[in-house]
């Protein structure tokens, strides 16, 4: 099996508006196979458009001008995602990439049991599982999550916004995905909850071996939870390494102004949650 599991090569995107907005300039990437890669960069830089190009999730005015995207699949099969057609895309994105975004918390349907809402997910995408296999991966992922199986008939308003995101992260983890590309997910938490919250994202990667594209402006909480970094201006990765070296030796001007940016960063380094 190969060390990459998604190439993008020249990934270019316009917003066809007048005047055009060039929201994604030729990137070229390597998404390893199990690491959190984190895409830091000020707001509208086009992290987003970047993450949801590759997944082909972008609408009208968005328009893909150039660019191709490889993904390595865990069975040794090579997809290029642009020779999809519409089904099987929707299949790929269930199957191999989930996401979870900000405010996704807010996704969950406030009349219907916590339980039964991960249920569904199988139900559907999973029709070959009989109920009594449903309902102990249920309870798993609750368990996995650190809900815990006795909030299974609970409702959304009865649980916290942390323990909610966490019921959508398990939701994400529920077909056990290779990739999870999170946008800003901890963003509307607290910070404590925020920081329980990324332990358990880089232990869950490291127990079940997906990638994660992790999305913030929070350029310290990427320094604490990335593999590597790719920072993005205006459209283009300006500079990609690691989280060490994006530390200690940042290379292009723009990191070492984004990294001035963050007070906090001027003292010791915090409790590295890796
Ligand atoms: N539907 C749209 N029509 C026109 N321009 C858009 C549209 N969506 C985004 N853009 C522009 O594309 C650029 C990239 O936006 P994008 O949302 O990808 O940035 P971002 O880095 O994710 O920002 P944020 O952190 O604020 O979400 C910005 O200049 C934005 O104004």
């Amino acid at each position: 099996m190969s060390d990459t599991l998604l190439s993008v090569q020249d990934f270019s995107v316009v917003y066809d508006v007048d005047p055009p907005v060039e929201a994604v300039k030729n990137v070229s990437l390597e998404l390893h196979r199990g690491e959190i890669l984190g895409l830091a960069g000020e707001s509208g830089c086009g992290k987003t458009t970047l993450a949801y190009g590759v997944q082909r999730l972008l609408k009208p005015p968005a328009v893909i001008t150039s660019g191709s995207v490889l993904f390595h699949d865990a069975s040794g099969d090579d997809i290029d995602v642009n020779a999809l057609d519409a089904e099987e895309m929707r299949r790929f994105r269930w199957d191999k990439i989930s996401m979870v975004f900000q405010g996704a918390m807010n996704a969950l349907n406030p009349v219907v049991q916590i339980g039964k809402q991960l249920d569904d997910v199988f139900q559907v995408h999973r029709p070959e599982m009989s109920r009594k296999q449903r309902l102990a991966e249920v309870k798993e992922l609750l368990e996995i999550v650190k809900v815990g199986e006795q909030r299974m008939r609970s409702y959304p308003h009865e649980l916290s916004g942390g323990m909610r995101q966490r019921v959508m992260i398990a939701m994400a983890l529920a077909l056990r995905p290779q990739l999870m590309v999170m946008d800003e997910p901890t963003t509307a938490l607290d910070v404590l909850v925020q920081r329980e919250i990324l332990r358990q994202i880089s232990q869950l990667r490291r127990e079940f071996g997906f990638s994660v594209v992790f999305i913030t402006h929070d350029l310290p909480l990427l320094l604490e939870i990335s593999d590597r970094i790719a920072i993005m201006k205006e459209g283009e990765i300006v500079e990609l390494a690691t989280s060490e070296q994006i530390w200690t030796d940042p290379q292009h001007d723009y990191t070492k102004k984004l990294l001035a940016s963050f007070p906090r960063l001027t003292g010791e380094r915090g409790v590295v949650v890796r």
